[in-house]
């Protein structure tokens, strides 16, 4: 159970919290905030809401506590996260059980993201080992103009405190992500948690403290975005911020100083249906990436742009499959979960009355109770209504008819958005054309968009992110290189 077990210490009566200089806190605040289960919606867990004099304590010490790390092994960094790695396997039911009750994750997703937060951190670990045991090596006379007098010798250093911002939809798995590649490179983490899956990624948060982590390295502040955040992204203390979420990430852009950004941005992930391609591959795709955690992951496919000859069997397709899914509480591993609030609910219900009004095709009737709400395929979407453009973060999926592949791709183009992209085919030449026309991060031929797997480069244009994630992308961007000039007296070519 949540905040029993080895997990004992990170409550205190029905409150859970905070760590800081290797030990679990109580804010001096005397405040917490609710975390509310979307199911039930009801107070599920409580949260320290930690004060800005607190939030200084940590930068402090983080900064404090980086310096010796970066003088540890990195062999022993990546000893210690590989210890962290399988310690948070082994305790993945408890964790699992607090993605279930906080942010409704049907119960084997919920386990699925707690083991393969455990691999990413160990695949870090290893991918660390190898890229930051490297550096490069410079002579000077490939210069036009320089004789062989200057050796240049590069290496990766660490940045200093890294803020780690994750989402409510995988509070775990996009903590580590930011967590592991910033530890084995050598910086010291202030992760301030999503308030949905605050509790969550607080006994992950344990599970490095068990490991052995040093004292200070991995601090974790608690409270809501809207009162701490802007106070922890413009701190003075913090060297570089990597952010998964929605436009406050936008608005975090443009206060941070001048320090490296990783930002993970929304998406409204275009997927292009052409003629020729295996409908019923793509309807599989459709409902597994359109559907699963009920829309509720950045790369879900949230816009199908489909050839009209094809259309009326493809969505006959989807609905035969949308019949399908299992709505209800995520306890039973439904497909369909409650979204994660009510506004939320509010937010999705709005998109699909706009749509209605417009004259969208209704595949399934509009069916909500709390923040249920049944899986919806609106068809004959049109561009002037707000859901082909807008990312509902729910189970409602429009499609646009196309007659071209041309007009899918201008549609693509023609969203703030460029995270990832999907096209259906069986013509790969056609498929690489419409890749390299598509304005996103990532396009995936014969398969719904996805992050995984985590080693992959991640990353959006225009309004979805700046920087690339994936393990090593994310490894590469938490440091910063340091030369070395051996300058010589004389010219000196080797065996020369
Ligand atoms: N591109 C990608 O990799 C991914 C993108 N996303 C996007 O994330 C969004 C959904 O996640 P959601 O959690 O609702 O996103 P939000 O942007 O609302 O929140 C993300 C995080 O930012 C925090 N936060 C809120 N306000 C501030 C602030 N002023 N300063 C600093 N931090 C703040 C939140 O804390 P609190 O919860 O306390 O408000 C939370 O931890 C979607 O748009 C989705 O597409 C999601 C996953 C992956
Ligand atoms: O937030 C998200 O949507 C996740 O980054 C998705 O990860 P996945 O595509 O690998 O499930």
């Amino acid at each position: 159970m949540a905040g029993s077990g080895v997990f004992a210490e990170i409550t205190d009566g029905d409150e859970f919290k905070y760590y800081f200089e290797g030990e679990w806190k109580k804010s001096a605040s005397g405040k917490s905030v609710s975390i509310i289960n979307p199911t039930t919606r009801k107070t599920q867990y409580k949260v320290q809401a930690c004060t800005q004099e607190e939030v200084n304590k940590v930068m402090e010490i983080a900064k404090a506590a980086q310096k010796l790390w970066a003088k540890t092994p990195l062999w022993k960094r990546a000893e210690l996260l590989h210890k962290a790695a399988a310690i948070l396997k082994e305790h993945k039911a408890p964790i699992a059980e607090c993605l279930v009750k906080e942010i409704a994750k049907p119960a084997k997703d919920a386990v699925t993201e707690v083991v393969r937060s455990g691999d990413l951190v160990s695949y870090t670990a290893e991918e660390g080992v190898r890229i930051l045991g490297q550096g490069t090596y410079l002579v000077s006379d490939s210069f036009p103009g320089n004789e062989r007098t200057k050796y240049c010798l590069s290496s990766k250093i660490p940045l200093g405190v890294v803020l780690a911002i994750p989402p409510f939809n995988y509070p775990v798995n996009l903590a580590v992500s930011k967590l592991a590649p910033a530890l084995i490179a050598g910086n010291s983490i202030v992760l301030k948690p999503p308030t949905q899956g605050a509790v969550s990624a607080l006994h992950m948060v344990h599970c490095f403290h068990l490991a052995g982590f040093p004292k200070g390295l991995i601090n974790c502040v608690t409270g809501k975005g809207s009162e701490i955040g802007d106070f922890l992204t413009m701190h003075p203390g913090v060297n570089c911020i990597s952010f998964t979420g929605g436009d406050t990430g936008i608005a975090i852009s443009k206060k941070a100083g001048m320090i490296p950004l990783q930002m993970e941005l929304g998406g409204k992930d275009a997927c292009i249906v052409l003629e020729d391609a295996d409908l019923d591959l793509v309807a599989a795709n459709i409902v597994k990436g359109g559907f699963s955690y009920s829309g509720q992951r950045c790369t879900a496919v949230k816009v199908v742009l489909v050839m009209e000859s094809v259309a009326d069997d493809l969505v006959a397709k989807v609905n035969a499959k949308v019949a399908k899914l299992k709505v209800g509480p995520p306890e039973d591993d439904c497909d369909i979960t409650a979204v994660v609030s009510e506004s939320s609910a509010n937010f999705i219900e709005g998109l699909v009355m706009d749509a209605k009004q417009k004259g969208a095709t209704f595949c399934q009737e509009y069916k909500r109770e709390g923040n249920l709400i049944w899986p919806l395929l609106l068809d004959h979407v049109r561009p002037d209504m707000r859901i082909a453009w807008e990312e509902p973060f729910g189970p409602v999926l429009p499609v646009i008819r196309i007659t071209s592949a041309e007009e899918g791709i201008h549609h693509c183009n023609a969203s703030n958005f460029g995270l990832q992209g999907c096209v259906f085919t069986k013509d790969i030449n056609k498929a690489m054309l419409i890749s390299d026309a598509m304005e996103t991060g990532t396009v995936q031929i014969n398969s719904a968009p996805a992050r995984g797997p985590d080693h992959f480069p991640f990353q959006g244009i225009k309004d979805s992110g700046i920087g690339s994630q994936g393990i090593t992308n994310s490894i590469n961007m938490m440091v910063k290189v340091k030369s070395t000039v051996i300058n010589l007296p004389c010219p000196s070519y080797t065996m020369g």
